[in-house]
């Protein structure tokens, strides 16, 4: 793995005719940790990440990935592992297939592949057609091919779409096991009860702007959780 990188977003704005989808929104995420994108649906998550991974233009500010643009990265698919959305598998392709070609594009070596499909728990199906995969394995396949450049950097989107209850306390384990080798794991989510069993920290959006961040601990207690302090802050609490 490459040495650990910090993501840094600074003011970062984008607009889309009329809509204000990001508005001056600033903070850091850091290696080693597990780190929680939350918001409601339309809160401006998915925009973020766009502007993170250099999908989309802002209109002001930067989103860094160790200190560079991501256009700017050397070996962006070495740095940063993402899955912003269920990708389209080759039906007819099996999972490994589906890795092998990934693989090959990135100049991964082929064992990374197998390592790939035992992290994520799916090498038994492995030789399965991914078109006849469930929705959990979907996701771990997305996650095994986000994993295949040994990227200290992950980004995943809505990860545990599809997941029952074992499948999301497999990806906590996972999720923490790769932050304790120092990668940065930014997971979005709106789904704040579930995000809150995966995380560190928290990173809340609301309408496009920054409504607070920090660690969890300092967010929620035993008593009240994260969807709580979410009504709390918004001001929406009976
Ligand atoms: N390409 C686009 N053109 C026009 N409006 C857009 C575009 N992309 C996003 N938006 C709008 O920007 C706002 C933020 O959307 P975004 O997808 O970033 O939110 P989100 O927090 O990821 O939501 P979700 O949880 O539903 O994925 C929404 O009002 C959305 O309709």
């Amino acid at each position: 793995m490459r040495p650990p990188h910090r993501l840094e977003i600074r003011g970062l704005t984008k607009r889309f005719g009329p809509v204000e989808a990001v508005t001056g929104l600033t903070f850091d995420v850091e290696p080693g940790r597990v780190t929680g994108f939350l918001g409601p649906n339309g809160s401006g998550k998915t925009t973020t990440l766009r502007m993170l991974l250099g999908l989309v233009a802002p209109d002001a500010g930067t989103a860094r990935i160790g200190g560079s643009d991501y256009r700017d990265l050397a070996a962006p698919a070495h740095t940063v592992g993402a899955v912003l959305e269920a990708s389209n598998f080759h039906p007819a392709r099996t999972g490994r297939d589906h890795l092998r070609v990934y693989a090959d594009m990135l100049g991964a070596p082929a064992a990374r592949v197998a390592d790939a499909l035992a992290l994520t728990g799916i090498a038994h199906a492995a030789d399965r057609r991914a078109g006849g995969y469930s929705t959990g394995m979907r996701q771990r396949l997305n996650l095994a091919t986000a994993l295949l450049g040994d990227p200290p950097v992950l980004i995943l989107d809505e990860p545990t779409n599809g997941l029952d209850p074992e499948g999301i306390a497999w990806l906590r384990r996972l999720l923490r096991d790769l932050a304790a080798e120092g990668r940065t794991v930014l997971v979005a989510s709106h789904v704040l009860a579930e995000a809150e069993q995966l995380v560190d920290d928290v990173v809340v959006m609301h309408r496009g702007r920054l409504l607070t961040a920090g660690p969890l601990s300092e967010l929620t207690t035993d008593a009240t959780g994260l969807e709580q302090a979410f009504l709390r802050l918004t001001g929406a609490a009976a």
